[in-house]
């Protein structure tokens, strides 16, 4: 996406911003004296009409990217009261949107770095925190005119089963040698993106929004998807089966949820069978040693929508 205008005959599109810019916000609850903490790299882009900027070297049109950044500190500072990074990638569009008359979209991607409150003895600490793995990430679109489209997302979820995964009937032509097999160890690392159905700033109302709790659903639907019941599990016939399944299951379960979008990596878990000249046989592969390799990986994507969504 990008502003875009007919110049001397020709189209030119154009859009600026600051990218990665890293702000950490503590709050702590008056009550009991527990903190909470988030770290955020915010990407902001804006539409504006600043051409002159680009043809005559007129820089009055411009926001500095420097304001931007700034921005995202004074916007923190705001926020007296915790919230989710949907929120505040929202209040920084609706910023940019209605504060600058040139600015006619902001678009605003934040990924969340996944500090988590530590327990000590299992007592939850009250200002201790660790980084786990999979990042929320969000990305907000927010035009002048009110009309908005708010994703939110996961990154860098790593997930594997040792069993109950296969991959038989594929095309077999000269160049094929993956032998077919109903047992192997299936690994990804999963991206997500998921788009909520509301189109205008007036139709996600005030109150608190629930992005997170949302996030945290969301998620635990592609985990238990993937997986299956504890015991039994859930056969896989392809990473792309799979992959079906889960967006479905998200489908399904959430009706504010119009698309979904997956990225699901096939990292390879290679058999080792180790043999010499001397002794044919010095390992073989029993479903038990392997070589974990994530170069080359297969790539498999997919977004499913409802159909009339606009995704
Ligand atoms: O689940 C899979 N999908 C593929 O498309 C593929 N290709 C491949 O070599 N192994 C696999 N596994």
């Amino acid at each position: 996406m990008a502003s875009k205008n007919e110049i001397d005959g020709m189209n030119f599109e154009q859009r600026h911003g600051k990218e990665r810019v890293r702000v950490g916000r503590v709050w702590s609850s008056g009550k009991d004296g527990r903190h909470f903490f988030v770290e955020w790299n915010v990407s902001i882009s804006l539409l504006s009409d600043c051409i002159p900027a680009y043809i005559h070297a007129d820089n009055s049109d411009i926001v500095a990217t420097d304001t931007m950044k700034n921005t995202v500190y004074v916007k923190a500072k705001e926020c007296s009261e915790k919230v989710s990074v949907e929120e505040f990638a929202i209040l920084l569009a609706k910023h940019f949107t209605s504060f600058y008359r040139q600015v006619t979209t902001a678009i605003i991607k934040i990924v969340e770095k996944p500090w988590e409150r530590i327990s000590i003895n299992g007592q939850p600490h009250d200002h201790g925190f660790k980084l786990g793995s999979e990042r929320h990430t969000t990305e907000v679109i927010l035009n002048k005119n009110g009309t908005l489209q708010v994703t939110s997302g996961v990154d860098g979820l790593a997930l594997l089963k040792t069993t109950k995964s296969g991959f038989v009937g594929f095309i077999r032509d000269q160049n094929t040698i993956l032998p077919e097999t109903r047992e192997r160890m299936l690994a990804t690392e999963v991206s997500a993106s998921w788009r909520y159905h509301f189109e205008s700033l007036q139709s996600i109302g005030m109150g608190p929004l629930g992005f997170t709790e949302k996030y945290l659903d969301v998620k635990k639907v592609l985990i238990d998807t993937f997986f299956g019941p504890p015991k039994e599990g859930v056969y896989s016939p392809s990473v792309q089966a799979t992959l079906y399944d889960m967006a479905k299951a998200v489908l399904a379960r959430f009706p504010d949820v119009s698309s979904i979008q997956l990225k699901m990596p096939n990292i390879h878990f290679l058999p080792v069978n180790l043999s010499s000249k001397t002794n044919p046989v010095i390992v073989k592969f029993e479903d038990d040693v392997y070589l974990p390799t994530d170069e080359p990986h297969g790539s498999i994507q997919a977004s499913l929508s409802r159909i009339r969504s606009k995704m």
